[in-house]
């Protein structure tokens, strides 16, 4: 079997079994050192602490993006690693996340990527201190629902049409070098023009034919600005997936979208529609359409979603109890 160890490795051994509410005892880290503005070595450098003051045996495997993740992480889970933790955006995340789908050994997140999406929904702290505290002490676990798309899958969302688009003319040395601000400023771009495209969309079955701006498959809320989100309801571990249409057309029907959606009145919006689906969604686009998955480019004008609810057990923050939150 290859080894699983890169020249980045760092490891102590140990042979301590995870048991809840005590230190996870054997930590597998995948980190992507090109994600966001990450600082691989301080991601290192801080792991290393709180590993060392907890007694937690560790070891490091730095991406090259050219590898195939998926195999990594199913050798790691071979290795009775106790958890495994994804350092990088949310395109990281659901790569690791993917090989971990009912599986006794949970996802931790250190959100060091551009949206973080994910870690934001689970209220996963996007500080780099904190979230490597929470992977190697443990908090509560959370089983979030998975979208798979062929061999690929994908946790927080699937878009085709404007939004999809934009994320294809973002560059990685755009999204480092300006974060989030090199999606907003090419969407100013996409949003300010007023097309929409053909869909063929059939949710669970039931086929329809529409007209968007973009069709956004939500299985996360979080839109990755202030406090916007894609839905009211739009839950992570709910056992189904939501479906936005934005049918808006030019700067004046997205602001109004943005209007409703800062209220957290999406519903009341005359620019879009909601559906949700529990077992599949197929959507096709009429014309040549980029499909975004979690961040990344995925596919062109068709998708192909099988909805695998609380499939994913992640390390999130441990409930506040009632009397300590008062
Ligand atoms: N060493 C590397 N060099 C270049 N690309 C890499 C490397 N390691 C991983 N990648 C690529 O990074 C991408 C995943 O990035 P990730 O989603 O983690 O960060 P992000 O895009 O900055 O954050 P977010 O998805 O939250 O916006 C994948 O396409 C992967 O192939």
């Amino acid at each position: 079997m290859k080894s699983l160890h890169n020249d980045n490795v760092e490891s102590t051994p140990t042979t301590k079994t995870l048991e809840p509410g005590s230190p996870n005892s054997r930590l597998f880290l995948i980190l992507n050192p090109v994600a966001g503005s990450c600082s691989a070595e301080r991601v290192r450098f801080t792991l290393k602490q709180y590993c060392e003051q907890h007694d937690v045996g560790y070891e490091i495997y730095e991406t090259t993006g050219k590898e195939h993740l998926p195999s990594i992480v199913r050798q790691a889970r071979e290795e009775d690693y106790s958890v495994i933790v994804a350092a990088g955006g949310d395109g990281t995340a659901s790569m690791v996340a993917g090989e971990l789908i009912h599986s006794p050994i949970p996802l931790g997140i250190i959100p060091v990527g551009t949206a973080n999406l994910l870690a934001r929904e689970l209220a996963i702290p996007l500080d780099l201190e904190s979230a490597c505290q929470l992977v190697v002490t443990g908090g509560a676990i959370r089983k979030i629902d998975a979208m798979r798309v062929g061999r690929q899958v994908l946790i927080s969302h699937i878009s085709l049409g404007s939004y999809s688009r934009i994320a294809e003319r973002t560059s990685v040395e755009a999204k480092r070098r300006f974060r989030q601000l090199a999606y907003i400023w090419n969407g100013i771009a996409e949003f300010i023009g007023t097309r929409v495209w053909r869909f063929d969309l059939v949710v669970d079955g039931q086929r329809q034919r529409i007209k968007a701006a973009f069709i956004m498959i939500a299985n996360v809320g979080a839109m990755g600005a202030a406090t916007l989100r894609w839905g009211e309801e739009v839950k992570p571990d709910d056992g189904k997936v939501d479906i936005c249409i934005v049918r808006t057309r030019g700067l004046l029907h997205y602001s109004s979208f943005l209007w409703h959606a800062l209220r957290g009145r999406h519903k009341e919006s005359p620019h879009t529609d909601y559906l949700w689906a529990e077992k599949n969604i197929k959507v096709t686009a009429k014309k040549n359409l980029p499909v975004r998955g979690d961040g990344e480019i995925i596919g062109r004008s068709s998708v192909e979603i099988e909805i695998i609810p609380r499939a994913v057990p992640i390390i999130v923050p441990a409930p506040v109890p009632d009397e300590i939150a008062s």
